[in-house]
């Protein structure tokens, strides 16, 4: 958790000046049963009601200065602790936005959110406490002590007895609630898994009639949070109980041998009442530490899962030196690749060598699993080849920087994404100030004017999270609009028009063949009529390819070709 400390170096002034003003209210707690006694003695023993009014007006004072102190260290702590905050769920989200899918694959999108979340928020809170507490609770426990053994050295005796107790208590019930805290945690991320899992599948849930497995599965994880909440909250509220019992035994010990020695004459009553007062601060201090001690490893926990999405290093990053393609072209060349998802036992593609030029299209076709988009997302380097070289424009993806690199492509993913706002600000998410007539333009090539003017607000239609409000073909084709607008050289669709029907299909791909003029252009398709006209078909299997040429020259050489077509025409295609 220390290590996370240094997001609160901005902070500096903020955090000097808590420790500051705690310190001066924990002075002026010191100082006022101090006060106390003295009015106690000096005014009411002897009727002196000027003297009352003297240390009455400055306990005032004194009490007055102790609240704005306290009023300026939580304005300044909450501001501190809530920057703090601020600034490490941006590191943290720029963190994860730089990984590549390794690392994301690697701790989990739910997790990542947690860890943004929830975790950063513990961290805050405890801070928070740390923030008001540090000073201010050794100098209260300490200066308590100091103060009530200068007042009473004699009667001091009393914490002798009294502290060892109240100590022995705090480590009991600390030594209880930490590991829960531990068990809270775990039990909260095993929640939100379910309920994000449940939230996200909810239609397949209620396809499959599923809702009561759910709601026991969710019930369970309930259960189980609730369950070590309360028993961890039943540590916690024997806590105070026991402290107050203790609290209220001191205060009558205190009496009893107090009053023995006003009686004897060797204490004053003022003294007496002060003494009191500084018994309650100590303990209350003692207490707050222990609340501190109990609430550290919970937030430590948390600190943990932060600095394991901080420390990770994105395996993909910029090379040293920098190159440019230079003339551009968009040429793509794959140069015995070979690439093996982290874990699994065979390489998903493996040796795999084509081009794909200019002016051309490179269709890719094969089974599922066969490593088709495996392929294509080592182009804008999702990931990175384990051996081999894909070079574009005779440039190494790798040597690239990856902003150049992604400027290059318009990549239709396999399973279209859309973002909150207008239809027209996801079609400009490919081209951030196009023109209104490029996003028109473009939604005409991907076929999406139709739907889109049938709509109320046209192009100003909001898309609902997630693309809720458009169906999967339209979704797929806003998708396109969005890659064609940015005007790429290379273009990469990734099994983009098996949503599509076959009318839809056919008319996009002729528009695209203007469009798409003398770019690059990388079709996976699942159908064989998507592929039948591309300049290059590349048929994949288990991982290679299994034969390479155009649609004739395919059925003449390639068995797995001939397979897949011989399978959709018997599907009566
Ligand atoms: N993120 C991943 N982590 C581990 N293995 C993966 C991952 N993605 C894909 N694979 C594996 O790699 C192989 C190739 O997958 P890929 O998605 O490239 O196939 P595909 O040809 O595009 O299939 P489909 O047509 O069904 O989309 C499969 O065996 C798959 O299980």
């Amino acid at each position: 958790m220390i290590k996370l400390f240094s997001f609160l170096k901005p902070y500096a002034f903020s955090v000097t000046a808590v420790l500051v003003f705690m310190f001066f209210q924990s002075m002026a707690q010191l100082y006022l049963p101090a006060l106390l006694a003295d009015i106690v003695n000096r005014g009411i023993v002897n009727g002196n009601s000027r003297y009352i009014f003297h240390i009455g007006g400055l306990m005032l004072l004194v009490a007055a200065g102790s609240a704005a102190c306290t009023v300026l260290a939580s304005y300044l702590s909450a501001k501190a602790s809530a920057g703090f905050g601020k600034d490490l769920r941006s590191s943290v989200f720029s963190r994860a936005e730089s990984y590549s899918l390794h690392e994301f694959d690697q701790i989990g999108t739910a997790s990542l959110i947690t860890r943004t979340t929830n975790d950063i928020n513990q961290v805050q809170q405890v801070l928070l406490l740390i923030l008001r507490l540090m000073i201010s609770a050794p100098m209260m426990a300490v200066g308590g002590i100091i103060m009530a053994v200068s007042t009473d050295a004699t009667l001091s005796l009393v914490f002798v007895a009294v502290l060892p107790l109240l100590a022995a208590a705090i480590f009991l019930i600390a030594g209880r609630s930490i590991p829960l805290f531990r068990t809270m945690q775990a039990k909260l991320d095993r929640l939100n898994l379910v309920l994000r899992e449940n939230l996200t599948g909810i239609r397949v849930i209620r396809a499959f009639n599923r809702i009561d497995h759910e709601k026991k599965r969710f019930g369970q994880a309930n259960y189980d949070l609730t369950g070590v909440a309360i028993r961890v909250n039943r540590q916690m509220a024997a806590m105070f109980p026991l402290m107050m019992l203790v609290m209220n035994f001191t205060t009558i010990a205190i009496l009893w041998f107090g009053s023995i020695r006003v009686d004897y004459g060797d204490m004053q009553v003022g003294n007496m009442m002060a003494f009191i007062q500084y018994s309650m601060q100590i303990m209350f201090s003692l207490v707050m530490v222990s609340i501190m001690f109990v609430m550290i490893p919970r937030a430590q926990a948390s600190a943990v899962r932060i600095n394991e999405v901080l420390d990770t290093v994105p395996d993909i990053k910029d090379a040293v030196q920098i190159k440019s393609t230079g003339k551009q072209k968009g040429l793509v060349e794959f140069k015995n690749v070979t690439f093996r998802y982290p874990g699994a036992e065979k390489p998903a593609i493996d040796n795999i060598s084509f081009q794909a030029g200019p002016d051309e299209v490179t269709a890719i076709i094969g089974g599922t699993g066969a490593g088709k988009s495996t392929l294509v997302n080592l182009i804008p380097r999702f990931y990175d080849v384990d051996r081999g070289r894909i070079l574009i424009d005779g440039v190494d993806v790798r040597e690239l920087s990856q902003q150049s690199l992604r400027a290059k492509i318009g990549f239709v993913p396999q399973k279209a994404v859309l973002f909150t706002g207008t239809i027209a600000d996801n079609i400009r998410f490919g081209s951030e100030g196009a023109p209104a007539e490029a996003v028109r333009q473009a939604a005409a090539t991907a076929q999406a004017t139709e739907f889109i003017t049938a709509m109320k607000d046209g192009f100003d239609s909001v898309i609902a999270q997630g693309g809720a409000n458009v169906s999967g073909g339209q979704k797929q084709r806003l998708a396109i609009a969005r890659a064609l607008v940015r005007r790429p050289e290379i273009y990469i669709f990734d099994d983009t028009f098996s949503a599509l029907d076959y009318k839809t299909d056919a008319r996009l791909r002729a528009a695209l063949k203007e469009e798409t003029g003398n770019s690059t252009v990388i079709i996976i398709a699942q159908r064989v009529s998507t592929v039948i006209n591309a300049d290059r078909i590349l048929v994949m299997d288990n991982g290679v390819i299994a034969g390479s040429g155009n649609h004739e020259e395919l059925l003449a050489t390639c068995g797995v070709y001939r397979e897949i077509v011989a399978s959709q025409l018997s599907g009566g295609e």
